[in-house]
């Protein structure tokens, strides 16, 4: 999957310098970090939908197709503001092993 990341992350570098016209990620960067926003906001809302539709009738394409599109998107948000999607998954990796329970009871 990270090889797909990566590939991903080359090319959302190289659209920020990309003629507007020819690219929907150029397009997205030219019109700055709200439009983008927007979209992961719409697409996060569309995957809910999706999941909620998938419990009741069964059916998981649109669940990945939704999830396909808010991990795009949070991939463009994270080139736009110059961050490393490995930064992302070294967190993860981090988390490996902290049970989410004992990591939210040491907060306080
Ligand atoms: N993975 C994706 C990808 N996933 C989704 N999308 C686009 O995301 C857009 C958002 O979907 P919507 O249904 O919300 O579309 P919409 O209603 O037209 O959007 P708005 O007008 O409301 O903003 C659609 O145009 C999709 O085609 C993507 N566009 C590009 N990529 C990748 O990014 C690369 C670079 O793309 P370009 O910059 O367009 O060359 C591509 O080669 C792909 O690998």
């Amino acid at each position: 999957m990270s090889d797909i990341l990566q590939e991903l992350a080359v090319i959302l570098q190289e659209r920020k310098q990309a003629d507007p016209n020819s690219s929907y990620v150029a397009q997205l960067h030219h019109k700055g970090l709200n439009k983008i926003l927007e979209k992961v906001g719409e697409e996060a809302t569309e995957a809910i939908l999706a999941a909620k539709d998938a419990e009741s009738l069964g059916s998981q394409n649109e669940v990945i197709a939704e999830t396909a599109d808010l991990w795009f998107h949070s991939l463009v948000m994270l080139s736009h503001l110059d961050i490393s999607h490995q930064d992302v998954l070294n967190e993860l990796a981090r988390r490996m092993g902290i049970s989410g329970l004992d990591e939210k009871a040491s907060r306080s």
